[in-house]
């Protein structure tokens, strides 16, 4: 369970001045729970997972880790980043099992389990591959090797499948859900797709800019599992009129913020 209670951050921006990307930010995760955030751009999200993550500080307010406060990274938690953050020097196997090295963890018991979650992500057969030799999707499905190999109890992902083709982003979704039907983590998961969202999570937080606050929180009431027939799933009624409520509410929130006309 992750709780957030009245984060408050700001940056100073080049210019000196202080730009506020989070406002009183409240938001619990429950266990096991997929959610999914989506908002504008500028709105945030990135400032909200990067401070789960304990990467950065941040100005007022807590974030409990099933009662514990956070106060830097640690063992429970991975992050997935957009541009797949590997070592560009060190092989598949090696950038997997990094954070296992980092641990302590033997070589031997670290290139086995390793070896496990490269096969789960399907990239058997690439292990001495370098990433400057893979594809985008083939990279991210290394960070998520990677992430995945410490065995965290939380998965944070910063749009994780923002940087591939619309083809491979699809089957990272399914091996996604069908990862996470699996084990069972915690996931946040920020995106820019309506319909990831929605296809992903088990309730889709809305954020709105300027400052980030959580406009409201959207469950996704579709069953699960849902990796074995994406396509179905997508032509539900259900699923359309989830998508279709989170367009309205984001067009609401991008005129609310459109500069007014000046008059005459
Ligand atoms: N290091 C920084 N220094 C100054 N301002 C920053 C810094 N990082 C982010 N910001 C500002 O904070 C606000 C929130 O940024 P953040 O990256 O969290 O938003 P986001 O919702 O993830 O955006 P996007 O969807 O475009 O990735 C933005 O106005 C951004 O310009």
């Amino acid at each position: 369970m992750i709780e957030i209670r009245e984060l408050r951050k700001t940056y100073v921006g080049q210019d000196g001045g202080l730009v506020e990307a989070l406002h009183d930010v409240d938001l619990d995760v429950r266990p096991n729970e997929f959610l999914t955030v989506l908002g504008p751009s500028g709105c945030g999200k990135t400032t909200l997972l990067k401070c789960v993550a304990g990467l950065i500080p941040w100005d007022d307010g807590d974030i409990l880790i099933d009662g514990t406060p956070v106060r830097g990274p640690g063992p429970d938690r991975s992050m997935v980043f957009q541009n797949f953050a590997l070592l560009p020097w060190a092989t598949v196997l090696d950038n997997v099992a990094f954070g296992l090295r980092m641990r302590g963890v033997g070589r031997a018991e670290r290139e086995e389990r390793a070896r496990v979650l490269i096969k789960k992500v399907g990239l058997a057969g690439f292990e001495t591959k370098r990433p400057g030799e893979l594809s985008g999707g083939m990279q991210q499905r290394v960070g998520l090797a990677r992430a995945l190999a410490v065995q965290p109890q939380v998965l944070l992902m910063d749009e994780p499948f923002g940087a591939v083709d619309e083809q491979t982003r699809r089957l990272l979704q399914e091996e996604l859900l069908s990862i996470w039907e699996e084990h069972r983590l915690t996931v946040v998961f920020i995106t820019h797709s309506m319909e990831e969202a929605v296809l992903l999570g088990d309730r889709v937080v809305l954020m709105s800019a300027r400052p980030g606050q959580i406009a409201e929180i959207v469950p996704v009431p579709l069953e699960r599992p849902r990796s074995s027939d994406v396509g179905a799933l997508e032509r539900s009624g259900q699923y359309v009129e989830i998508t279709a409520y989170l367009w309205d509410r984001l067009r609401d929130m991008h005129e609310e913020h459109r500069p007014a006309k000046a008059a005459g």
